[in-house]
């Protein structure tokens, strides 16, 4: 059997990258899902190949405190990083065409996902446990995972978030693949979701 060719397979890449932000019609793409799902890398690499600004709401978080997430979160407490991660993401939703990375709790919160909502569109990136505990165990500095047995923590919130990461606009497999293998697929995926979805 012969594989078909996807009709977009012939396009060069900068072609899909100028189709995809005309597209988009001036709205940005959010990422979102649980922490070591992807968005930060996989939205870098997303960002440049389709030759679009980069942000991440948690370093831009952390840049207008002056403070790291666990010291806003130890100093002022989680409400307060909501509340001001929501107005970050307003901010840079109004800036418009960017890839934006949230943090992995935002788009749980249902005014920045009525933001999302207004001037995006989203992806989540979806994994499995396994996947997500080896991602986070290469890095600290997640304060829900600042507990005894954070592999529960990371299940209770899979339980919790779950069902609304997947009312995400589109969603992507971020599973045992190469950052560049997700990218792809994060590309085609919205190749196809955009056709029939413009700005409402
Ligand atoms: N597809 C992938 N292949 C290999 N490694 C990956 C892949 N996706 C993410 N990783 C690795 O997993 C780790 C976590 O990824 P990343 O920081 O992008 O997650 P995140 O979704 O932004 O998490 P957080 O919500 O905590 O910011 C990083 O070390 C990253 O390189
Ligand atoms: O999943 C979450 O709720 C979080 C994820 C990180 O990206 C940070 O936004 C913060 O550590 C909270
Ligand atoms: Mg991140």
């Amino acid at each position: 059997m012969t594989l078909q060719q996807h009709p977009d397979d012939r396009l060069t890449p900068s072609a899909v990258a100028a189709r995809i932000r005309r597209g988009l019609r001036g709205r940005s793409l959010v990422l979102v899902g649980l922490m070591g799902s992807g968005k930060s890398t996989v939205g870098r690499r997303l960002a440049a190949r389709l030759e679009l600004p980069f942000v991440d709401s948690d370093a831009e978080i952390e840049k207008a405190a002056g403070k790291t997430i666990p010291e806003i979160f130890a100093t002022h407490g989680e409400a307060f990083f909501r509340d001001g991660e929501r107005r970050v993401i307003a901010r840079l939703l109004a800036e418009g065409g960017q890839v934006l990375a949230t943090g992995g709790g935002a788009f749980m919160d249902p005014g920045t996902r009525a933001l999302v909502r207004a001037r995006g569109v989203s992806v989540w990136l979806k994994a499995d446990l396994d996947v997500l505990m080896k991602r986070v165990r290469k890095r600290g500095g997640r304060p829900l995972l600042q507990a005894p047995d954070p592999e529960a923590v990371m299940r209770r919130l899979m339980e919790e978030r779950y069902p609304v990461y997947a009312t995400a606009d589109i969603t992507v497999e971020s599973h045992e693949s190469p950052h560049e293998v997700v990218v792809d697929a994060v590309i085609r995926a919205v190749l196809d979701y955009l056709p029939d979805h413009p700005p409402a």
